[in-house]
Protein backbone atom coordinates (compact mmCIF):
# COMPACT_ATOMS: atom_id res chain seq x y z
CA UNK A 1 0.00 0.00 0.00
CA UNK A 2 1.28 3.42 -0.87
CA UNK A 3 1.78 5.93 1.51
CA UNK A 4 -0.81 8.48 1.66
CA UNK A 5 0.00 12.53 1.41
CA UNK A 6 -2.98 15.23 1.64
CA UNK A 7 -2.64 17.80 -0.70
CA UNK A 8 -4.49 21.10 0.33
CA UNK A 9 -4.42 24.23 -2.49
CA UNK A 10 -5.77 27.41 -0.90
CA UNK A 11 -7.88 29.89 -3.04
CA UNK A 12 -8.32 33.11 -2.59
CA UNK A 13 -7.78 34.35 1.04
CA UNK A 14 -6.16 31.17 1.80
CA UNK A 15 -2.53 31.91 1.64
CA UNK A 16 -1.47 29.82 4.36
CA UNK A 17 -2.41 26.78 6.36
CA UNK A 18 -2.45 27.64 10.01
CA UNK A 19 -1.86 23.93 12.28
CA UNK A 20 0.71 23.12 10.22
CA UNK A 21 3.42 21.01 12.30
CA UNK A 22 7.21 20.53 11.59
CA UNK A 23 6.21 22.67 8.59
CA UNK A 24 9.53 22.85 5.77
CA UNK A 25 8.82 25.07 2.26
CA UNK A 26 9.76 22.61 -0.54
CA UNK A 27 12.13 24.48 -3.04
CA UNK A 28 10.97 23.05 -5.94
CA UNK A 29 10.18 22.78 -9.62
CA UNK A 30 8.81 21.13 -12.39
CA UNK A 31 9.32 20.65 -16.27
CA UNK A 32 6.18 22.67 -16.88
CA UNK A 33 7.52 25.85 -14.85
CA UNK A 34 7.36 27.00 -11.46
CA UNK A 35 4.28 26.51 -9.16
CA UNK A 36 2.44 29.25 -7.86
CA UNK A 37 4.59 29.48 -4.53
CA UNK A 38 7.04 26.86 -2.78
CA UNK A 39 4.75 24.68 -1.49
CA UNK A 40 5.01 23.94 2.39
CA UNK A 41 5.07 19.88 3.98
CA UNK A 42 4.02 19.36 7.39
CA UNK A 43 1.99 17.02 9.61
CA UNK A 44 -1.48 17.42 11.63
CA UNK A 45 -1.92 14.52 13.56
CA UNK A 46 -0.35 11.29 11.68
CA UNK A 47 -1.03 12.92 8.16
CA UNK A 48 1.50 14.33 6.18
CA UNK A 49 0.21 17.20 4.46
CA UNK A 50 1.53 19.60 1.54
CA UNK A 51 -0.16 23.11 1.66
CA UNK A 52 -0.50 25.30 -1.85
CA UNK A 53 -1.70 28.78 -2.55
CA UNK A 54 -2.81 28.94 -6.00
CA UNK A 55 -2.85 32.46 -6.73
CA UNK A 56 0.99 32.64 -4.85
CA UNK A 57 1.91 34.44 -1.67
CA UNK A 58 0.34 37.57 -1.72
CA UNK A 59 -2.16 36.47 -4.52
CA UNK A 60 0.18 37.48 -7.59
CA UNK A 61 -1.51 34.99 -10.01
CA UNK A 62 -4.75 35.46 -11.97
CA UNK A 63 -6.47 32.25 -12.90
CA UNK A 64 -5.65 32.72 -16.27
CA UNK A 65 -2.40 32.95 -15.43
CA UNK A 66 -1.76 30.61 -12.68
CA UNK A 67 0.58 27.50 -14.10
CA UNK A 68 -2.06 25.11 -12.99
CA UNK A 69 0.37 21.86 -14.31
CA UNK A 70 3.55 23.30 -12.63
CA UNK A 71 1.26 23.40 -9.95
CA UNK A 72 0.22 19.46 -9.98
CA UNK A 73 3.63 18.31 -11.18
CA UNK A 74 5.37 19.47 -8.06
CA UNK A 75 2.57 18.13 -5.97
CA UNK A 76 2.78 14.48 -7.76
CA UNK A 77 6.57 15.32 -7.66
CA UNK A 78 6.49 15.57 -3.58
CA UNK A 79 3.73 12.38 -3.36
CA UNK A 80 0.32 13.98 -3.28
CA UNK A 81 -2.00 10.91 -3.67
CA UNK A 82 -5.44 12.73 -2.40
CA UNK A 83 -5.89 16.85 -3.28
CA UNK A 84 -8.38 18.97 -1.97
CA UNK A 85 -9.15 22.64 -3.59
CA UNK A 86 -10.52 25.23 -1.46
CA UNK A 87 -12.30 27.64 -3.55
CA UNK A 88 -14.58 30.94 -3.42
CA UNK A 89 -17.16 30.59 -5.52
CA UNK A 90 -21.11 32.17 -6.65
CA UNK A 91 -24.18 30.82 -6.32
CA UNK A 92 -27.23 29.75 -8.70
CA UNK A 93 -28.89 29.05 -5.91
CA UNK A 94 -31.05 30.59 -3.83
CA UNK A 95 -30.56 27.60 -1.20
CA UNK A 96 -27.02 27.91 -1.53
CA UNK A 97 -26.08 31.36 0.46
CA UNK A 98 -22.85 32.67 1.16
CA UNK A 99 -21.18 31.09 3.90
CA UNK A 100 -22.50 27.80 2.73
CA UNK A 101 -19.75 24.82 1.60
CA UNK A 102 -20.53 23.11 -1.66
CA UNK A 103 -19.01 19.57 -2.20
CA UNK A 104 -19.33 19.45 -5.71
CA UNK A 105 -19.60 16.27 -8.00
CA UNK A 106 -19.36 17.62 -11.24
CA UNK A 107 -17.56 20.53 -13.49
CA UNK A 108 -18.23 22.24 -16.45
CA UNK A 109 -15.69 24.10 -18.58
CA UNK A 110 -15.80 27.20 -19.84
CA UNK A 111 -12.12 28.27 -19.93
CA UNK A 112 -10.39 28.91 -23.51
CA UNK A 113 -7.18 30.22 -22.57
CA UNK A 114 -5.36 27.95 -20.39
CA UNK A 115 -2.95 24.38 -20.85
CA UNK A 116 -5.69 21.76 -19.96
CA UNK A 117 -3.32 18.73 -20.66
CA UNK A 118 -0.05 17.41 -19.70
CA UNK A 119 -0.18 14.91 -22.72
CA UNK A 120 -0.06 16.21 -26.50
CA UNK A 121 1.96 16.04 -30.00
CA UNK A 122 4.24 13.11 -29.34
CA UNK A 123 2.08 11.30 -26.44
CA UNK A 124 -0.85 11.38 -26.54
CA UNK A 125 -3.55 10.78 -23.30
CA UNK A 126 -7.22 10.16 -23.15
CA UNK A 127 -7.91 9.71 -19.23
CA UNK A 128 -11.70 9.20 -18.23
CA UNK A 129 -13.28 12.09 -16.57
CA UNK A 130 -17.14 11.47 -16.68
CA UNK A 131 -17.14 11.43 -12.46
CA UNK A 132 -13.99 13.94 -11.88
CA UNK A 133 -14.56 13.83 -8.16
CA UNK A 134 -13.22 10.64 -6.16
CA UNK A 135 -16.02 10.57 -3.64
CA UNK A 136 -14.23 9.04 -0.86
CA UNK A 137 -12.94 12.13 -0.59
CA UNK A 138 -16.15 13.92 -0.41
CA UNK A 139 -17.42 11.14 2.04
CA UNK A 140 -14.11 12.46 4.02
CA UNK A 141 -14.97 16.23 3.63
CA UNK A 142 -18.61 15.88 4.27
CA UNK A 143 -17.86 14.40 7.73
CA UNK A 144 -15.12 16.49 9.05
CA UNK A 145 -18.18 19.48 7.82
CA UNK A 146 -20.90 17.61 10.09
CA UNK A 147 -18.35 17.38 13.17
CA UNK A 148 -17.06 21.03 12.71
CA UNK A 149 -20.81 22.03 12.15
CA UNK A 150 -19.82 23.91 8.90
CA UNK A 151 -23.35 24.09 6.58
CA UNK A 152 -22.30 22.33 3.48
CA UNK A 153 -23.81 19.85 0.77
CA UNK A 154 -23.05 17.39 -0.89
CA UNK A 155 -23.06 17.58 -4.81
CA UNK A 156 -23.49 20.26 -7.35
CA UNK A 157 -21.73 21.59 -10.63
CA UNK A 158 -19.40 24.17 -10.52
CA UNK A 159 -19.25 26.09 -13.83
CA UNK A 160 -15.75 27.66 -14.36
CA UNK A 161 -15.18 30.61 -16.50
CA UNK A 162 -12.44 32.37 -17.70
CA UNK A 163 -12.48 35.40 -15.78
CA UNK A 164 -11.00 37.71 -14.49
CA UNK A 165 -14.09 39.88 -15.19
CA UNK A 166 -16.99 38.54 -12.98
CA UNK A 167 -19.50 37.46 -15.09
CA UNK A 168 -22.51 39.58 -16.95
CA UNK A 169 -25.91 39.04 -16.03
CA UNK A 170 -26.80 37.06 -18.92
CA UNK A 171 -24.15 35.15 -19.08
CA UNK A 172 -25.09 34.27 -14.60
CA UNK A 173 -28.36 33.26 -16.06
CA UNK A 174 -26.97 31.01 -19.09
CA UNK A 175 -24.48 29.12 -16.67
CA UNK A 176 -27.51 28.60 -14.35
CA UNK A 177 -29.78 27.31 -17.78
CA UNK A 178 -27.27 25.27 -17.90
CA UNK A 179 -27.46 23.42 -14.30
CA UNK A 180 -24.68 25.05 -12.56
CA UNK A 181 -24.96 25.08 -9.04
CA UNK A 182 -21.94 27.74 -8.28
CA UNK A 183 -19.27 29.70 -11.00
CA UNK A 184 -15.93 29.89 -10.03
CA UNK A 185 -12.68 30.68 -12.25
CA UNK A 186 -9.67 28.29 -10.95
CA UNK A 187 -11.20 24.47 -10.87
CA UNK A 188 -10.75 24.17 -14.45
CA UNK A 189 -8.38 22.88 -15.69
CA UNK A 190 -7.13 21.32 -12.00
CA UNK A 191 -9.22 18.82 -11.93
CA UNK A 192 -8.38 17.68 -15.49
CA UNK A 193 -4.60 17.86 -14.71
CA UNK A 194 -5.02 15.87 -11.31
CA UNK A 195 -6.66 13.06 -13.27
CA UNK A 196 -4.08 13.22 -15.88
CA UNK A 197 -1.23 12.89 -12.43
CA UNK A 198 -3.71 10.30 -11.00
CA UNK A 199 -4.44 12.24 -7.69
CA UNK A 200 -7.70 11.86 -6.30
CA UNK A 201 -9.46 15.34 -6.50
CA UNK A 202 -12.40 17.15 -4.62
CA UNK A 203 -13.30 20.27 -4.16
CA UNK A 204 -14.93 22.61 -1.61
CA UNK A 205 -16.50 25.67 -3.36
CA UNK A 206 -17.06 28.35 -0.69
CA UNK A 207 -19.84 30.41 -1.54
CA UNK A 208 -19.14 34.06 -1.05
CA UNK A 209 -21.69 35.63 -3.68
CA UNK A 210 -24.88 35.13 -5.18
CA UNK A 211 -23.67 36.30 -9.09
CA UNK A 212 -25.94 38.11 -11.14
CA UNK A 213 -29.06 36.30 -11.95
CA UNK A 214 -31.36 37.94 -9.14
CA UNK A 215 -32.47 40.63 -11.14
CA UNK A 216 -33.17 43.20 -8.01
CA UNK A 217 -29.78 42.88 -7.22
CA UNK A 218 -26.06 43.95 -8.19
CA UNK A 219 -24.14 41.15 -9.69
CA UNK A 220 -20.68 39.95 -7.77
CA UNK A 221 -18.70 42.79 -5.71
CA UNK A 222 -15.54 42.46 -4.70
CA UNK A 223 -16.05 44.01 -1.50
CA UNK A 224 -18.55 41.88 0.18
CA UNK A 225 -17.08 38.62 -1.45
CA UNK A 226 -13.91 40.11 0.70
CA UNK A 227 -16.19 40.01 3.34
CA UNK A 228 -17.88 36.53 3.19
CA UNK A 229 -14.53 35.28 2.49
CA UNK A 230 -13.16 36.23 5.94
CA UNK A 231 -15.82 33.78 7.43
CA UNK A 232 -15.41 31.00 5.28
CA UNK A 233 -11.40 31.23 5.52
CA UNK A 234 -12.21 30.56 9.05
CA UNK A 235 -14.69 27.48 8.49
CA UNK A 236 -12.06 25.87 5.88
CA UNK A 237 -9.41 25.83 8.39
CA UNK A 238 -11.33 24.17 10.60
CA UNK A 239 -12.70 21.68 8.27
CA UNK A 240 -8.96 20.79 7.03
CA UNK A 241 -7.62 20.57 10.07
CA UNK A 242 -10.20 17.88 10.69
CA UNK A 243 -9.94 16.15 8.26
CA UNK A 244 -6.45 15.61 8.33
CA UNK A 245 -6.34 14.71 12.08
CA UNK A 246 -8.99 11.68 10.56
CA UNK A 247 -6.94 11.21 7.54
CA UNK A 248 -5.40 7.73 6.80
CA UNK A 249 -2.05 7.16 6.67
CA UNK A 250 -1.89 4.81 3.57
CA UNK A 251 -3.63 6.00 0.53
CA UNK A 252 -7.42 4.65 0.29
CA UNK A 253 -7.62 2.95 -3.47
CA UNK A 254 -10.17 5.58 -5.32
CA UNK A 255 -13.66 3.52 -6.24
CA UNK A 256 -13.65 5.55 -9.32
CA UNK A 257 -10.22 4.73 -10.52
CA UNK A 258 -8.88 8.42 -10.21
CA UNK A 259 -5.32 6.82 -9.27
CA UNK A 260 -5.18 4.49 -12.22
CA UNK A 261 -6.49 6.86 -14.55
CA UNK A 262 -3.53 6.37 -16.79
CA UNK A 263 -4.09 2.30 -17.28
CA UNK A 264 -5.40 2.44 -20.32
CA UNK A 265 -5.08 6.02 -21.61
CA UNK A 266 -1.62 6.20 -23.65
CA UNK A 267 -2.95 5.75 -27.16
CA UNK A 268 1.05 6.74 -28.58
CA UNK A 269 3.00 3.71 -29.57
CA UNK A 270 5.95 3.37 -27.48
CA UNK A 271 8.29 4.18 -30.78
CA UNK A 272 6.93 7.08 -31.90
CA UNK A 273 7.02 9.02 -28.66
CA UNK A 274 8.43 12.38 -28.84
CA UNK A 275 11.37 11.57 -25.59
CA UNK A 276 11.45 15.52 -25.17
CA UNK A 277 7.96 15.47 -24.10
CA UNK A 278 8.09 11.62 -22.02
CA UNK A 279 10.80 13.34 -20.33
CA UNK A 280 8.72 15.97 -18.77
CA UNK A 281 6.11 13.37 -18.32
CA UNK A 282 8.42 11.53 -15.35
CA UNK A 283 6.54 12.62 -12.01
CA UNK A 284 3.09 12.65 -13.86
CA UNK A 285 3.19 9.41 -15.72
CA UNK A 286 6.05 7.78 -14.76
CA UNK A 287 4.01 4.43 -13.74
CA UNK A 288 3.19 3.60 -17.44
CA UNK A 289 6.12 4.94 -19.34
C1 LIG B 1 -12.03 36.56 -4.78
S1 LIG B 1 -13.30 36.41 -5.93
C2 LIG B 1 -12.70 35.68 -7.43
C3 LIG B 1 -11.66 34.64 -7.32
O1 LIG B 1 -11.94 33.74 -6.24
C4 LIG B 1 -11.95 32.42 -6.72
O2 LIG B 1 -10.62 31.92 -6.65
P1 LIG B 1 -10.25 30.56 -5.92
O3 LIG B 1 -10.98 29.45 -6.60
O4 LIG B 1 -8.77 30.43 -6.05
O5 LIG B 1 -10.70 30.71 -4.48
C5 LIG B 1 -12.43 32.60 -8.15
O6 LIG B 1 -12.22 31.45 -8.92
C6 LIG B 1 -11.68 33.80 -8.59
O7 LIG B 1 -10.37 33.47 -8.97
N1 LIG C 1 -19.51 35.23 -8.72
C1 LIG C 1 -18.32 34.68 -8.93
N2 LIG C 1 -17.93 34.38 -10.18
C2 LIG C 1 -16.72 33.81 -10.40
N3 LIG C 1 -15.86 33.52 -9.44
C3 LIG C 1 -16.20 33.80 -8.19
N4 LIG C 1 -15.56 33.63 -7.03
C4 LIG C 1 -16.33 34.09 -6.06
N5 LIG C 1 -17.50 34.57 -6.54
C5 LIG C 1 -17.44 34.40 -7.88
Amino acid sequence: MAKATLGIIGGSGLYDLPGLEDMRELDIGSPWGMPSAPPREGRVGNARVVFLPRHGVGHRHSPSDIDYRANIDVLKRVGVTDLISLSACGSYREELPPGMFVLVDQFIDRTFRRQSSFFGAGCVAHVPFSDPVAPNLVARLARAAAAERVPHVVGGSYVCMEGPQFSTRAESVAYKAMGASVVGMTNMPEAKLAREAEICYATVAMVTDYDAWRPHEGGAEIASILDVMRGNGDAAGRLVARLAQDFPEEHEPCPIGSDRALDFALLTAPAHRDPTLVAKLDAVAGRVL
